[in-house]
């Protein structure tokens, strides 16, 4: 496999496994938890923190992502939404009470963690040396589904992403579209309750972004699921997340519905303006956005990927 899912959170593992990234390690903080987490929410992040070395990463987190959400963790490059995730995804380590899914410690309860949720991360995690069929069904032994419910649940998957006539060809020659829908499929094959997206629309085009959308949320309706999803797309985050956090240097600079976010800051101005989310975002961090790259075949989607990722 050329591009295998490293970043995918996968079995077996125990709880005493350290992430294969895991090179650094928490920051040291003996903060109590704030905000303890109901078993009904999907997350719960209370005084999350990550360091890198010397570079504080995440910087005292606080947010609860609701069942059935669909939630956006924004912010620009290097904001901290990747790092937060995966420490939601267990793929970085946290002291417990820090992250909670669904009420499970995602320190001391990491594989029931990892049972409940789909990863999709940032970088490329599909083989474009197999067909799309092979590709969800790699990720269905992956998790453990059920051999005998293995071909139902890929086929599932994929009609699910619109992906159905597809299935058989390569996947080096879907666009970059079908590939993040792909990569939807792969993460959607074990019927997970939170499904985390890592910029899933970055290096699209705009049809491409919307037709990636479309398919989150119906599976999301059709599933009930809670989606959390980063990006650095304000317009994209506006008009699909029913709520939002507003992420700058590892830190919530904003949380709330994108209505209430762009009403907030219309009351403030005073002056009749009809202020985007990208204006709250400027207006509470006082940055602006990167340009979004561009992007349409399989290669342009790797290469987009391969320059935002690192390797850690
Ligand atoms: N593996 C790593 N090693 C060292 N520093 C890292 C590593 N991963 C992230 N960082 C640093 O941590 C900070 C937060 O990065 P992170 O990737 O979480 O941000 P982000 O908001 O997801 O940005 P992007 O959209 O570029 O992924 C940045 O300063 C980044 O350089």
């Amino acid at each position: 496999m050329t591009d295998a899912p490293a970043d995918a959170p996968r079995e077996p593992a125990t709880d005493t496994d350290a992430p294969a990234d895991a090179l650094h390690g928490p920051a040291a903080d003996t903060d109590a938890p704030r905000e303890p987490a109901t078993a009904v929410d999907a997350v719960t992040c209370s005084g999350l923190r990550y360091c890198f070395g010397g570079t504080r990463a995440v910087d005292g987190l606080d947010l609860t992502v609701g069942a059935g959400e669909v939630f956006g963790l924004l912010g620009p490059n290097g904001a901290g939404k990747t790092t937060a995730i995966r420490c939601v995804t267990t793929l970085l380590p946290v002291p417990r009470g820090m992250v909670r899914v669904f009420g499970h410690d995602a320190a001391g309860e990491r594989m029931a963690v990892r049972r409940l949720l789909g990863y999709v991360p940032q970088q490329l995690s599909a083989d474009a040396g197999l067909t799309g069929r092979e590709n969800v069904a790699l990720f269905a032994r992956v998790f453990d589904v059920p051999r005998r419910e293995r071909a139902a649940r890929v086929g599932q998957a994929l009609e699910a992403v619109g992906l159905a006539d597809a299935a058989d060809r390569m996947a080096g020659t879907y666009s970059g579209g079908m590939v993040r829908r792909l990569e939807l499929a792969q993460a959607l094959v074990s019927a997970p309750r939170l499904l985390i997206l890592d910029e899933p629309t970055i290096g699209l085009d705009p049809i491409a972004r919307t037709g990636v959308w479309e398919h989150i949320l119906a599976v999301r309706a059709a599933g009930g699921m809670t989606v959390l999803v980063t990006t650095h797309y304000m317009d994209e985050a506006a008009q699909y997340c029913d709520r939002v956090a507003l992420m700058h240097k590892g830190r919530v600079r904003a949380l709330g519905t994108p209505a209430r976010l762009t009403d907030d800051l219309r009351a403030r101005r005073g002056d009749g303006s009809s202020p985007t989310l990208e204006d709250v975002f400027r207006d509470v961090a006082g940055s602006g956005l990167d340009d979004p790259g561009e992007g349409g075949e399989f290669r342009d989607v790797r290469r987009t990927r391969n320059t935002a990722s690192r390797v850690g």
